[in-house]
């Protein structure tokens, strides 16, 4: 999908990303830090990517957890779904939250990992979207 670019005049790729709050038993958030390489390098952001053709947004947050930190977790309602436009992407980001249910998280896809509470989320530097979750989540 593309969409216009007012600020330039050129089309930018607009990608659906599935992004998971995932909670434990302790009420505690698993957030990752992006790989040093790639688009918004070393930010922290909650877990997630691009959604794929033929699987439902529960699927691709399912998949993206599972490739990125190889744990088993469940998509539970609905947080938020956010519109954004970087220089060079529109995201929209369909925001879950889930249930973690097994395995150690690895750095698999990923600088490095934490649990944090909901009030330490302000302390770690994210995409300037993620705003807009935090903000939910504290509502
Ligand atoms: N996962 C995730 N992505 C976010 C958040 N906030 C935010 O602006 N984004 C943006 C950053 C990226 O442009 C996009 C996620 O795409 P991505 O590059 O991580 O996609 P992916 O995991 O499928 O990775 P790749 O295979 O394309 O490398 O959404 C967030 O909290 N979590
Ligand atoms: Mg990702």
């Amino acid at each position: 999908m593309t969409t216009p670019n007012p600020q330039q005049n050129t089309i930018l790729p607009h990608k659906i990303i599935g992004v998971g709050v995932i909670w434990n038993q302790e009420k505690q958030i698993l957030i990752d830090r992006r790989l040093p390489t790639g688009s918004m390098a070393n930010l922290w952001e909650f877990p997630g990517g691009k959604m794929e053709e033929g699987e439902t947004i529960q699927d691709c947050i399912v998949r993206e957890i599972r490739e990125e930190l190889g744990i088993k977790i469940a998509v539970r309602e609905h947080l938020i779904t956010i519109d954004h436009t970087y220089s060079h992407l529109q995201v929209t980001l369909r925001v879950y939250h889930c249930d973690y249910l097994d395995g150690t998280p690895q750095t698999l896809e990923c600088a490095e990992f934490r649990w944090v509470n909901l009030d330490d989320l302000e302390q770690f530097e994210f995409p300037a979207a993620n705003g807009q979750i935090i903000a939910a989540l504290n509502r």
